[in-house]
């Protein structure tokens, strides 16, 4: 994992413990799940609109920031279901050389 992330995910799980008054991840914890929820999609669509904006010009630099709003509240999300970035790169990791195609081929199988 990438020393950002790993760093990252390690603040996000003391910020469980900490105050809402002191931290942003402390705030959203306190608020629930319903309000984490509300934020990924609000950053999800965020993210949408500027990658569709930026399509044909060379600064990308709107989508990068939203992307980053986007996998902070994902981050958080996981976090306080008890999962971190971990998780999801072992995931990653065990679709890692299996064709998107012939995993959904066998699906139906
Ligand atoms: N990476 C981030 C990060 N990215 C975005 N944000 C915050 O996420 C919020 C984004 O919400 P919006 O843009 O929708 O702004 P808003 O309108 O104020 O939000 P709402 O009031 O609608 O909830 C802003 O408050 C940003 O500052 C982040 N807050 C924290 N982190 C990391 O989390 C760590 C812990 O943060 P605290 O818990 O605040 O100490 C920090 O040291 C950072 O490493």
């Amino acid at each position: 994992m990438s020393d950002t992330l790993s760093q990252l995910a390690a603040v996000l799980e003391q910020r469980k413990q900490a105050s809402a008054d002191t931290s942003y991840v402390a705030s959203l914890h306190a608020k629930g799940l319903n309000k984490i929820l509300e934020k990924v999609g609000e950053e999800c669509t965020e993210t949408l609109l500027a990658a569709k904006d930026c399509q044909h010009s060379e600064d990308k630099s709107d989508l990068v920031y939203e992307t980053a709003d986007l996998w902070f509240h994902s981050l958080v999300m996981l976090s306080h279901l008890g999962l971190g970035p971990d998780d999801i790169l072992k995931e990653l990791a065990r679709r890692f050389d299996l064709s998107g195609l012939e995993e959904k081929a066998s699906r139906s199988k």
